[in-house]
């Protein structure tokens, strides 16, 4: 299969869908590798790294989408990357549908397969594919945010592990999945009092072995959330519905009844955000402040560090590109249940049940969408 890798055009994202070490692997087993011009520059994958490890390389996106078949990507198609997709192409990438229509119905009208990174499932429930960017922006939330809390950016000036004699500060983190745990490990690493909240009780019960009494977990409920959100200096958002938009959890009113230069970083973001209040912003303009509250919403956390996120998402994509290329996607899809859960859109039908739920767009079946592949 002849496989297409275009640089990411996203604000301030530097991730690139395949590393030249994926790549080498991806030739090995038979396949072509065409990659634009300078796709992995800014993290220190040059062309001729690609060039030594198999790639020919194109000098623009729509000779790439031209050559190939499979395009691997990282975030979601951009508009003038949509106008390239066509019914030839399987698209494999993070897609968010639920809160985006304009991508929705490009992909729609562009008759292209299009499975999404955050939906593909392994056999214990979990999104294998989404996991280490959730490691990756958890861990970051907390960096994040605990830059936000400084007095320049319009933060309450206090320190998250505090300081002998002066109490540290409260960090309240809503979904204790992925995202969740990766915050919880680096606000509970930094000294501050740590609150976490979920609807699952075995997740909390989970996180009270490991923590024991150095944090304190809530059952998730409206006068919980209420009560750990009033006060808290740094909220943390990391909520997931997989495929949904995400449920709006803090109100507007609770956000003007938060102390003035707190902080809440919505993780969730990607899936329309957990908050009443949340817009998604971009590295160049990460924050903006409602009510005296500071809003960090950017949609592509792990772009930040993009080298680290590339390795880390080429870790857990390889070995999905490698059944699709070499089986086909129409094979590849069949054989493998999970895999068929990332199918999102198939020749003009939407084959994931929360993402038409949520446009308001009929559901078909994936097995059925995958016959006219
Ligand atoms: N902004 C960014 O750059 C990035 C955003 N994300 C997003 O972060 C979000 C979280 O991802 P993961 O941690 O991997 O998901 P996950 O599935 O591991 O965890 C989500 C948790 O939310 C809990 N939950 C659901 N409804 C809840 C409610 N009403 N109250 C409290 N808890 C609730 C679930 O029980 C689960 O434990 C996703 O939307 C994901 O796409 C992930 C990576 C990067
Ligand atoms: C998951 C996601 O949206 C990201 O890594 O950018
Ligand atoms: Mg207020």
């Amino acid at each position: 299969m002849h496989i297409g890798v275009p640089r990411e055009i996203k604000n301030h994202e530097y991730r690139v869908g395949l590393t030249p070490t994926a790549v080498r692997e991806v030739c090995q087993h038979g396949h072509q590798v065409t990659m634009e011009t300078n796709a992995g520059a800014a993290i220190g994958y040059t062309d001729a790294d690609y060039q030594a490890a198999g790639a020919a390389i194109a000098a623009s996106p729509r000779a790439v989408f031209e050559a190939a078949e499979m395009i691997v990507k990282v975030k979601e198609p951009q508009a003038s990357e949509r106008a390239l997709l066509t019914e030839r192409h399987t698209l494999f990438t993070y897609l968010h549908l639920a809160p985006d229509e304009p991508q929705t119905a490009e992909l729609v009208d562009s008759g292209a397969a299009c499975i999404a990174y955050e939906t593909v499932t392994d056999s214990h429930g979990r999104l294998p594919l989404l996991a280490p960017m959730s490691e990756v922006a958890g861990r970051l939330s907390i960096q994040a945010g605990a830059h936000c809390l400084e007095k320049a950016m319009g933060g309450r000036g206090v320190l998250l592990g505090g300081v002998p004699g002066v109490a540290p500060a409260n960090v309240t983190i809503i979904g204790g999945g992925v995202v969740g745990q990766n915050a919880l490990a680096m606000a509970v690493g930094m000294g501050a009092q740590v609150t976490v909240l979920d609807k699952n009780v075995d997740t909390l019960r989970h996180l009270d072995q490991l923590y024991g009494s150095r944090i304190t977990t809530l059952f998730s409920t409206l006068e919980t959330v209420e009560a750990s959100v009033v006060n808290a200096d740094l909220v943390i958002g990391g909520v997931l519905i997989p495929g949904a938009a995400a449920p709006k959890i803090i109100t507007r009113d609770l956000v003007s009844r938060m102390n003035e230069g707190s902080v809440l970083v919505d993780v969730a973001i990607d899936q329309g955000g957990c908050m009443d209040t949340s817009k998604p912003t971009t590295h160049a303009e990460p924050t903006y402040v409602v009510d005296g509250v500071v809003h960090y919403c950017v949609a592509n956390m792990p772009g930040a560090v993009a080298r680290t996120s590339t390795q880390a998402l080429n870790n857990v994509t390889l070995p999905y590109v490698l059944q699709l290329a070499d089986k086909g996607a129409r094979q590849a899809l069949q054989d493998d249940p999970h895999l068929l859960n990332g199918l999102n859109v198939c020749r003009g039908q939407v084959t994931n049940q929360h993402v038409a739920a949520a446009r308001g767009r009929e559901f078909v079946d994936p097995q059925e969408a995958l016959a006219q592949l």
